[in-house]
């Protein structure tokens, strides 16, 4: 059959396009080109151009601009323009569609520049009242008052934009109408408020308040900048500010219980008699660092569980223990945990952990099993929506189900991802660089009976030639790194393996970009190849109100798109020259993947 002459792996070879070099790419993070210089008077003497020329803007720092917002970037920042201008500024606050004064604060390297949001003239699109009365101030939630089919919206957008721009992905092909589309829509999030199962807030010794200023070329009232006063504080950090809380009594990511447990603390710990102070970040002096309050699930009840979490900077439990009279009275409340951090960083793991109510750990339920979560250990945020992401996860790496294949858990946490596949699989291999995280996922493996899996704590971005020689060639690879995405060491190893099916897990969109442009179309200047082909991009808000953005990838190896086609095509061969016969025409290796695709969605059956 002619179509034969067109394999998959002539496919992929013409879809390659040529890498760019690392750095250029870094360079076009979140920028456009800037624009072409202004035109000589030669140029001005051609013919005029039916398109009407384009203003020639470079911006000054301190500059106040009348900006027009046209879609959302990197950490949400919204993407703004000049009329008439291409020139890039982003701008923290700014929302698609929204027209606003700014003050230009940095240029960048003549490519784009930052603004500051000063006021808005006219709202975006989409416009929605923010539930949470701290929305415009606190970093936590950027988008609350952007419709929530809106937020998705800009989501999909930016893993579309940069798969084109730093995945070199074809456009066409991310977005055909057919079934196998690469891009598939974005999946949302049920629950839009309350969603996060950990919140963690500081304590500081200046109170952040948003401050009403003039805006004294204009004379109007705006939102200009933020100044401490005096009183102390329990919240998050003021964006971009270390040492300034913005005080928060309630917050609607976190759980009712968790909040109750918020109210009770705002309304104890600042009581003189009670002798408490807050860290001074300055100084390094005082005892109350952080509260970290978590939410799971009783395994057996199913019940809500809360575990309170003090983060001090010495150990003093008399001087806590007029809060955890109060807070134990709350009935989800089954832990009370203090963490003793005597160093001057202010990170919530401390070097003693002692419980001071209750258990040292809570439960969580994910995809039918039970994972213990201690105060530091890494689990999943946004539970419901892991549970959803999981599922995908499960999908896509389509194990057989007969316990024949070997799974490969990179950057494998507790093992949460790995656990779940290890029902299917005949054994899972699981590396993580955090040492507490690989006892939680031994830990977690027993819990629930599984003993066909392996942890083990290492370094992914030391890897040497040794790597791979522990475990059998792995059929199925996970990877779901953090948000550097993967060192090169690891896709040298992953272009070496050739394994059949990679499922890639990312947090950051556009570090997920370059590996795939890596995976799938090599890296020219170190003289790699690419080997896999990019199958599904499934994004999945993890993270409502939030810039985050969550994808779910997989990719095959070239040798197991050529087996799994001739696989399908041998068992359908009927079916294929039925269609051929009916069309007149013969199939190119897109139809049989089609369908393969519909056969798929068809019988419910994973090929
Ligand atoms: C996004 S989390 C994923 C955790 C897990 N897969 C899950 O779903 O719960 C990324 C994990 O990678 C680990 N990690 C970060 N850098 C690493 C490295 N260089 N080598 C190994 N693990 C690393 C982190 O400690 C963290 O547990």
């Amino acid at each position: 059959m002619a179509a034969h002459a067109v394999t998959p792996l002539t496919i992929c070879r013409l879809r390659r396009g040529v890498p760019l070099h690392h750095s250029r790419r870094l360079l076009a993070v979140a920028a456009a080109a800037p624009e072409a210089p202004a035109p000589t008077p030669a140029a001005s003497q051609s013919p005029p151009s039916p398109v009407p020329p384009r203003k020639v803007y470079f911006p000054k720092r301190g500059e106040t601009v009348e900006l027009t917002c046209e879609a959302l970037a990197f950490k949400g920042k919204g993407v703004c323009k000049v009329a008439g201008s291409t020139f890039v500024l982003l701008c923290d606050g700014a929302l698609p569609g929204e027209r606003l004064v700014a003050r230009v604060s940095r240029l960048r390297r003549g490519a784009f520049a930052e603004a500051a949001k000063l006021r808005t003239l006219e709202p975006h699109h989409d416009a929605v009242e923010a539930p949470c009365p701290l929305a415009a101030d606190c970093g936590g939630c950027k988008t609350q008052s952007l419709a929530y089919a809106a937020q998705i919206r800009h989501k999909h957008l930016q893993v579309r934009d940069l798969l084109v721009n730093f995945g070199k992905f074809d456009p066409k092909r991310l977005e055909s109408s057919e079934p196998d589309a690469i891009l598939k829509p974005i999946v949302p999030c049920d629950e839009i408020l309350r969603y996060r199962n950990k919140m963690e807030f500081s304590f500081g010794t200046k109170r952040w308040v948003q401050k009403e200023l003039k805006d004294k070329d204009e004379e109007v009232e705006v939102k200009q900048e933020t100044n401490e006063t005096d009183g102390y504080a329990l919240g998050l950090h003021a964006p971009g500010f270390f040492d300034k809380v913005l005080h928060v009594q309630k917050c609607f990511l976190q759980s009712e219980p968790a909040d109750k447990v918020l109210a009770v603390v705002q309304e104890t710990w600042m009581d003189p008699a009670i002798g408490l102070t807050p860290y001074d970040v300055h100084k390094h002096v005082g005892f109350l660092k952080h509260l970290m309050i978590r939410t799971g699930r009783n395994f057996s009840t199913e019940t809500p569980e809360v575990m309170v979490n003090f983060v001090t900077s010495c150990y003093k439990p008399d001087l806590l223990m007029p809060l955890v009279d109060k807070i134990t009275k709350i009935p989800e409340v089954v832990s009370v945990i203090n963490n003793v951090n005597s160093s001057v960083g202010n990170t919530s793991v401390g070097e003693q952990e002692y419980t001071l109510y209750g258990k040292p750990n809570i439960t969580e339920m994910l995809r039918g099993l039970t994972f213990q979560i201690s105060a530091n250990s890494f689990f999943q945020t946004n539970t419901k929506q892991a549970d959803v992401l999981y599922r995908l996860i499960e999908d896509s790496a389509g194990l057989k189900g007969d316990g024949s294949e070997i799974v490969l858990d990179l950057f494998c946490g507790t093992g949460t991802i790995g656990l779940t596949l290890a029902r299917r699989a005949k054994h899972v291999y699981g590396y993580e660089v955090v040492p507490e995280a690989i006892a939680d996922a031994r830990k977690n493996a027993k819990l629930n009976g599984i003993n066909n899996a392996t942890f083990v704590q290492g370094d992914l971005n030391k890897i040497n030639e040794s790597f791979g020689k522990e475990f059998p060639r792995p059929d199925i690879i996970i990877s779901d790194p953090n948000r550097p995405g993967m060192h090169m060491k690891l896709i040298k190893w992953l272009l070496e393996v050739k394994a059949p099916r990679i499922v890639y897990v990312s947090c950051n969109p556009a570090t997920c970009a370059r590996d795939l442009d890596y995976l799938c179309h090599g890296v020219e200047e170190k003289d790699l190849r690419g080997c896999y082909e990019l199958k599904s991009v499934i994004p999945v808000d993890m993270f409502p109100h939030t810039p985050h953005i969550e994808c779910k990838l997989s990719m095959y190896s070239e040798n197991e798109r050529t087996r799994l086609w001739h696989e399908y095509h041998d068992e359908n061969l009927d079916l294929i020259l039925f269609i051929e016969g009916y069309t007149n025409d013969f199939l190119m290796i897109e139809e049989p993947l089609y369908l393969l695709s519909q056969h798929r969605e068809v019988t419910g059956q994973l090929i």
